[in-house]
C-alpha cells in the first residue's frame, strides 16, 4: 500500500461520522424504526456499548477536527472516482448543509453544486426546460446576446471570435453552462438503468438490497448494492461512505470484494462490486445445514486462510474492518475468482478447495490509529471493543474472524449477548459437531484468547503451518513433477552435447544424428550460442557441465 497511514486517517476523518442532531432527519428515524439491532428491547440494546450505538455516539479521537461541514479533500473525491457521477455522496453531504427548503427548490440541481456553486440563489437562474443551443432560434438568439455584448464594449474584436462561447465569463456561462448541465442531469434520468440490466435480487442486509446486474457495455456481471432509504444527512449515510473510501483506499485484492465505482441516485447511495458467483458464506453454511452437511476442515482451514490474506491486506493499509462475519464473506467459485493467486501467499498455487473466500462490506471501516468506532454485529465483538479499548483493534478481527470459523465449522447460532456471549470471550469453545485436527482447533481457540495481543496477527496467521500444510503437500508434488522434467531435458542435452563433442573431434562426420546444421568443425562453439534446440523453448535454469553456453 503507498500511502501512508495519515493519508487515510485524512480519507476516513468524515465529516459528520453519524453524530448529527437527533431529530435533523426523518430518514434516519426512518431507518432506526426499522432497524432491530437499534430499536428493539433486546438486552443488547442495554448494554453500554450497543447503547452508544443506539444513539449514534462514535467515538472520535480528539486528535481529528470533527465538523458536520468539513469538506472533503478533492483529492480524496478524485479517488473516489465519483467526480462525474450525476449525484456524488459530497453533493449528498451538501444537499444536507443547504436549508431543506432551497434543497427541494434545487432538486434536480443536486449535482452540480460540485461544479458551480452552492448558492440555492443559483438555482433560480436555471431554466426548467433545456434550451438546445444549436437549434436556429437559440442560435438567432446567442448572436444577439454578443451583438449586444460586443457594442457595449470598445473592444472591436472579431466577431467570429466572440461567437466561440467562453467558460470565463458568468454571463456566459447563463447563455450556455445551466443548457449543458441541465441536459445531463434531466436526461441521464439513472445511471444505474442506463448502464445496467437487473437480472435479480441476490441478498438484502440492514443497509440496502444487492441485486447482480450485467453492466450494458462491459458484458459483466456486478453486484450492485442500493441503499434501503434516502441517505442524506442519515447514519446510513456514513456507513455508505465508509464502505466507498474504504474501497478506494484499498484498491485490489484478490480476497477482499473488488470496488468499481459509487454513485448517487435519488438520495440513494448505489455501490458497484465485483459479482461473487458463490454469493455468502452464510448463505453457504445455512445451504450445508440443510443438507446435513458440514464444512470439511480442509475448506475450513482455506477459509481462515484466505480472511486471513485479506484482513492482512486490509490491516496493512492501517485499517480494520470491525465487521467480520459470515454474511460479510463473500465466495468465488475459481474460475470466476479474477485476480486469485495474485497474492504474494498464492503466487505458488490456487487455493486447495476450488473456491475463494474473499472480504465484503466494508461499511464499518475505520482507521488502526485513529479510530471512529461504530461496532458491527455484537455477537462478533470483542470484548476490548465492547469496553472501548480501541488500542488493538485488527484483533478484534481476528476474534470475529475466530467466531466466523467456527460457526462455519458447524457451531450453534452465536449468542448476543447473556452468559454465553462471556463464555466465549473467556475462551470456552461450544462444542462442534465434527472432530477437528488439534492443531487447527488450538488455532482456533488462540483467535479467541481473551487477551488480544496473544491473537495471532493476521500476517503471522497467513504464515501457519497448519493452514500452509495441505499447500505445502501440493506444492511438494508439482515441484517433484518439475524435476522430473527438467531432469529427462538434461539427460537429452547432455546426450546431444555428447554427440556434438564427438563431431567436432571427427571432422568427416559433419551431420550427426540430432544436430540441425552443420558443425564448424573448425573452432569451438561461439559463447551464448546454442548448438542445438535454438528455437526450442528449453529452460536453462540447471548447470550443465560441459555445455559450453
Ligand atoms: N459482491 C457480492 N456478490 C454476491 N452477493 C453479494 C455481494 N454483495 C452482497 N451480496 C449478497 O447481499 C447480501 C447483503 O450484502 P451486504 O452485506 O453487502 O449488505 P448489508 O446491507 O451490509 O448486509 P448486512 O447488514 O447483513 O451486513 C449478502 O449477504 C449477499 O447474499
Ligand atoms: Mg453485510
Amino acid at each position: 500500500m503507498a500511502m501512508g497511514s495519515d493519508w487515510t486517517v485524512q480519507n476516513l476523518d468524515f465529516s459528520s461520522c453519524g453524530e448529527e442532531e437527533e431529530g435533523s432527519d426523518s430518514s434516519l428515524d426512518e431507518w432506526s424504526s426499522s432497524n432491530p439491532q437499534i430499536l428493539s428491547p433486546n438486552p443488547v440494546c442495554r448494554t453500554p456499548i450497543v447503547q452508544r450505538h443506539c444513539t449514534r455516539s462514535f467515538t472520535v479521537s480528539p486528535s481529528i477536527p470533527v465538523s458536520p461541514t468539513t469538506p472533503i479533500p478533492y483529492a480524496a473525491w478524485r479517488k473516489l472516482r465519483l467526480c462525474d457521477s450525476p449525484s456524488t455522496p459530497k453533493s449528498l453531504l451538501s444537499k444536507s448543509a443547504l436549508p431543506s427548503s432551497s434543497t427541494k427548490i434545487c432538486r434536480s440541481q443536486r449535482a452540480l453544486r460540485f461544479a458551480t456553486s452552492t448558492d440555492p440563489s443559483q438555482c433560480s437562474h436555471v431554466p426548467s426546460v433545456n434550451v438546445n443551443p444549436f437549434t436556429p432560434d437559440t442560435f438567432r438568439r446567442t448572436r444577439e446576446h454578443y451583438k449586444r455584448k460586443s457594442r457595449r464594449s470598445d473592444d472591436d474584436d472579431d466577431y467570429g471570435c466572440r461567437m466561440k462561447p467562453s467558460h470565463t465569463s458568468s454571463e456566459d456561462d447563463d447563455a450556455f453552462l445551466p443548457s449543458k448541465r441541465q441536459a445531463v442531469q434531466a436526461f441521464m434520468l439513472s445511471r444505474y438503468e442506463s448502464e445496467f440490466l437487473e437480472l435479480g435480487h441476490i441478498g438484502a442486509g440492514e443497509f440496502g438490497v444487492v441485486c447482480k446486474c450485467v453492466k450494458r457495455l462491459d458484458g459483466c456481471l456486478y453486484a450492485i448494492k442500493r441503499s434501503r432509504r434516502p441517505l442524506a444527512g442519515s447514519a446510513n449515510e456514513q456507513l455508505a461512505l465508509k464502505e466507498v473510501y474504504a474501497h478506494a483506499v484499498l484498491g485490489h485484492h484478490p480476497h477482499v470484494v473488488r470496488y468499481y465505482s459509487a454513485w448517487a441516485e435519488d438520495d440513494h447511495m448505489i455501490i458497484q462490486n465485483e459479482y461473487c458467483d458463490g454469493g455468502s458464506l452464510h448463505d453457504a453454511i445455512l445451504e450445508k445445514e440443510a443438507c446435513g452437511e458440514l464444512f470439511p476442515e480442509l475448506e475450513l482451514r482455506d477459509l481462515l486462510l484466505h480472511v486471513s490474506m485479506g484482513l492482512k491486506y486490509i490491516h496493512s493499509s492501517g485499517l480494520v474492518h470491525l465487521d467480520i462475519k459470515p454474511s460479510n464473506i463473500f465466495i468465488c467459485q475459481c474460475s470466476s475468482a479474477g485476480g486469485a493467486g495474485e497474492s504474494e501467499e498464492e503466487e505458488d498455487r490456487g487455493p486447495s478447495t476450488g473456491v475463494v473466500y474473499k472480504i465484503g462490506d466494508l461499511g464499518h471501516v475505520t482507521s488502526s490509529s485513529s479510530p471512529q468506532v461504530e461496532e458491527g454485529d455484537s455477537r462478533f465483538l470483542a470484548s476490548e471493543v465492547l469496553h472501548e479499548d480501541y488500542s488493538n483493534l485488527p484483533k478484534a478481527d481476528i476474534f470475529a474472524l475466530g467466531l466466523t470459523v467456527l460457526l462455519a465449522a458447524g457451531s450453534p447460532p452465536l449468542p448476543q449477548n447473556g452468559d454465553e456471549w462471556h463464555s466465549l470471550r473467556r475462551a470456552q469453545l461450544p462444542s462442534l459437531p465434527q472432530e477437528l485436527s488439534p492443531a487447527f482447533r488450538s488455532l482456533i481457540q488462540t483467535l479467541l484468547d481473551p487477551e488480544p495481543s496473544q491473537r495471532p496477527s493476521a500476517s503471522a496467521l497467513c504464515r501457519q503451518p497448519v493452514l500452509r500444510k495441505e499447500r505445502t503437500g501440493k506444492l511438494a508434488a508439482q515441484l517433484r513433477r518439475e524435476l522430473n522434467v527438467e531432469r529427462f531435458r538434461t539427460a537429452m542435452l547432455e546426450k546431444e552435447l555428447q554427440e556434438a563433442r564427438l563431431a567436432a573431434l571427427s571432422p568427416q562426420q559433419a551431420f550427426p544424428p540430432g544436430l540441425q546444421q552443420p558443425i564448424n568443425t573448425g573452432s569451438l562453439p561461439k559463447a551464448g550460442r546454442r548448438l542445438v534446440g535454438r528455437n526450442a523453448a528449453r529452460s536453462m535454469s540447471f548447470g550443465c557441465p560441459g555445455y559450453g553456453v
